[in-house]
């Protein structure tokens, strides 16, 4: 027998096998047979797996970065998903108050394990991440105690680090207000030294400056880092932040002059929701001089302003920590949605049988595959370019303590940049992932509607997405103006060879002509230098050149775009440069990495073409390149997504179940219901048996 023949075999005896499965759960309700007969621990997914061409236990390591990285996310990952404490599936059911309790208890929970395992803060950080639920103490540990380590003195470190890792006190970040997140510079908060007293005077002097959405604030914190214009002998010295305590470490009561609370309810069941995000008003309340954060500047007894040789950005340091670590989770959601989304796409079938055969599997639709695989593709891109960011930021910090600030700029426009682009695709791609399955995407049970409505705030935390692409293209737009005496360095360095990307077009004459990191790298090379360049351009135009900002921002983001894409196609090139062990594992890794270019080259096929490097040939051979590298990565699929290693608890997925098990699972939940915990609803009575037996007057109905 040929191999199509057995593979024939073995699907159809997969079928079967979920047939009967679902047959034994039909009957289960019916007759009330034991469900458990259904077939568990059959693979529904086995001939997938069958199909890898590469070693899926060393691309497993492969994306965690290293063994041991792997090797820890994995316990981790695992003493999450066997304890029941830990279970969420009923999340998106719980009332308001049901579900930050049961977050509370969660993050108790977490805490106990943390204390008696005696976790380190790496695997603390983990065993958060799949915990899998918005919580305070992911404000207290990602802003507030990075606030306090990036900003505050030596002293102060001191004194409020060990309580606040101790969990003796808990913390949140509080900057943004009623009336602007955006603009820093615009916060009202007052922070008004008083001499006499050696003290601040924290106030909230109008409507709009009510502290609106920090989270953790609302029901949890019992301090904030609180960002406030410091106000010295009437003069207004610039936002600086503020340690404050909220509220009493007895019985938790809001303290004399602070009037606390949470937002209210936020977009989608469960999601969210789980984070208690504040508003807070001060009204005159003192704390003493050396709760300001002052590694930057400092207020001394007599009331005199020093400022440090540390740039005045510093201030804004914990903003670039956290944009760094929204990049690298940007990858952990959009693997785990395209994981959910591959693993129905395998199981799922729609027409095509021939001769009372299977059905097509729709990931062997060519559009599904065209939908499905550069998502798959960014996952990977996002998870390499992550990394390369968090060593960015490791870099500045160290660079930041020995006083080198020569590559913060660099560091606030790639941190911006990248947290920008790649939440924005992946929210888009989450939303992509729910309508790849159907719909059963739409389904709860799916886990793609909570995971949509839990990470699309991604977009507008730690800076509106445009507004931060603005940011990059002040960055870029300056790197243009100085190309005639400054050479550009960093990710910028291309531009300095922006002479010849200007002039020099495409050589690539055939669809092979792609497979070439060269060929691919100098493409969006030359895009993002031709638009840059085109905006210094026009700009140049303008007489006020803040007047020419605001009216070209249109074209600046587009060009900051380009710029980030760059990035993030470069740094995955380089990535395969490395040595990368376990058999096909790099192999794959390079389809993946043409996929993600020459997908964006042909979705963003405009731009090359207008920019005049490409030719609508070229453009279209790319295409060509990309439908042949799609036919490479279906094999590949499953094990790709195996490698995220995700258990089931975290993916909370049926349609995403590793064994493949969909039909008998999700027959099984929608019998758990609570809609279906009796066979005539709740208000019937009241509401339908009287419209049933009415006896209308009208003849006409
Ligand atoms: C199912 C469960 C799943 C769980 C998933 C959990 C996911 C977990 C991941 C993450 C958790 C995240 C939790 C989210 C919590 C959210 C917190 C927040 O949102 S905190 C508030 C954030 N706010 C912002 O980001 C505000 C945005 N605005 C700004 O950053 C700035 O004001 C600005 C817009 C960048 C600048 O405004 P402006 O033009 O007025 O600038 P100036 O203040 O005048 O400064 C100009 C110069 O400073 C440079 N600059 C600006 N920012 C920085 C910086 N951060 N670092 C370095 N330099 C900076 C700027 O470039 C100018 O430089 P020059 O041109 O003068 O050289
Ligand atoms: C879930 C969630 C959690 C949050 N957690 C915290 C927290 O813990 N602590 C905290 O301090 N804050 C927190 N925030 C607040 C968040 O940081 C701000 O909402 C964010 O920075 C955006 O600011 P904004 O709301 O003022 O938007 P706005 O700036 O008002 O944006 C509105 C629109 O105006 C546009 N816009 C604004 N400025 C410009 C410009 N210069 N040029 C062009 N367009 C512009 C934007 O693109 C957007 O389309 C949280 C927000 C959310 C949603």
């Amino acid at each position: 027998m040929g191999l199509s023949g057995i593979s024939l075999l073995t699907t159809t005896y997969s079928l079967i096998l979920q047939h009967q499965s679902l047959l034994l759960c039909l009957r289960a309700k019916g007759f009330g047979l034991d469900l458990k007969k259904d077939m568990e621990g059959v693979d529904y997914l086995s001939d997938e797996r069958k199909k890898a061409q590469f070693d899926v236990e060393a691309m497993k390591i492969a994306w965690a970065g290293s063994l041991e990285a792997f090797q820890l996310s994995d316990r981790m990952a695992k003493l999450v998903a066997n304890d029941p404490a830990f279970e969420k599936f009923t999340r998106p059911m719980l009332g308001r108050k049901e579900l930050i309790k049961n977050t509370l208890r969660k993050a108790a929970h977490g805490w106990k394990l943390i204390v008696d395992l005696r976790l380190t803060e790496e695997e603390a950080k983990w065993l958060r991440l799949y915990i899998d639920e918005p919580a305070y103490t992911d404000l207290h540990w990602g802003m507030f105690i990075p606030a306090i380590e990036g900003q505050g003195t030596e002293e102060q470190k001191k004194k409020w680090l060990p309580l606040a890792k101790k969990m003796q006190i808990i913390g949140c970040y509080a900057q943004t207000e009623l009336g602007h997140g955006s603009n820093v510079q615009g916060l009202e908060t007052t922070a008004t030294f008083d001499p006499q007293t050696d003290e601040f005077i924290m106030h909230s002097p109008t409507l709009t400056s009510s502290k609106w959405w920090p989270g953790g604030l609302g029901k949890a914190s019992t301090h904030a880092v609180v960002y406030a214009r410091l106000i010295v002998g009437g003069e207004f010295h610039g936002v600086h932040g503020f340690i404050v305590q909220l509220r009493s470490l007895d019985d938790h009561s809001p303290l004399p002059g602070v009037t606390v609370g949470d937002i209210g309810m936020k977009f989608g069941n469960g999601a969210y929701n789980t984070m208690d995000n504040g508003v807070l008003r001060f009204d005159h309340v003192r704390i003493p001089r050396d709760q300001m954060l002052m590694r930057v500047s400092q207020v001394t007894r007599e009331g005199k302003i020093m400022q440090s040789d540390v740039p005045r950005q510093l201030i804004y340091g914990t903003m670039v920590y956290v944009r760094q670590t929204i990049v690298a989770d940007a990858s952990k959601a959009l693997s785990r949605a395209v994981c959910i989304a591959t693993r129905y796409s395998a199981i799922r079938r729609q027409f095509g049988s021939r001769n009372g055969g299977p059905e097509t599997q729709v990931i062997d639709y060519k559009t599904q595959q065209s939908r499905l695989f550069p998502l798959l593709a960014s996952a990977y891109a996002f998870r390499f370019v992550g990394e390369w960011l968090k060593w960015l930021y490791t870099d500045v910090k160290e660079r930041l303590a020995a006083n080198d600030f020569s590559t913060l700029p660099e560091a606030h426009a790639c941190t911006a940049g990248l947290k920008s682009l790649t939440t924005s695709f992946t929210a888009d791609g989450i939303e992509e992932c729910r309508k790849l399955c159907g719909g059963h995407g739409y389904l709860v049970s799916s886990g793609l509607p909570e995971l949509f409505a839990v990470y699309i705030p991604a977009c507008t935390y730690e800076g509106d997405n445009v507004v931060l692409l603005l940011q990059v293209a002040r960055f870029l737009v300056k790197t243009v103006s100085e190309l005639g005496y400054k050479k550009p360095v960093g990710t910028t360095a291309y531009m300095g060879r922006v002479a010849s990307l200007m002039q020099n077009n495409c050589a690539v004459q055939t669809a092979e002509g792609w497979l070439n990191p060269g060929a691919v790298v100098e493409a969006f090379e030359s895009r993002a230098a031709r638009m840059a360049v085109r905006c210094g351009q026009q700009l140049a135009k303008y007489e006020n050149p803040e007047e020419g900002f605001a009216e070209l921002s249109a074209d600046l983001v587009e060009a900051s775009i380009a710029h980030c894409q760059l990035i993030v196609v470069s740094k995955f090139i380089e990535k395969l440069q490395q040595d990368i062990p376990g058999k096909g594992v790099k192999q794959t890794l390079e389809v993946l990495c043409y996929v993600y270019a020459l997908f964006l080259l042909h979705k963003h096929q405009g731009d090359f073409l207008a920019t005049g490097y490409l030719t609508p040939k070229q453009a279209s051979l790319a295409n060509d390149q990309l439908r042949t590298l799609y036919s490479k990565v279906r094999p590949n699929a499953i094990t790709l997504v195996d490698s995220f290693n995700y258990t089931d608890h975290y993916l909370g997925s049926i349609l995403g179940r590793y064994d493949g098990n969909v039909y008998p699972k999700l027959y099984e939940a929608a019998w758990k219901d609570p809609l279906n915990d009796s066979d005539v609803v709740d208000g019937f009575y009241e509401y339908v048996q009287p419209i049933l037996k009415q006896k209308l007057r009208t003849a006409k109905l």
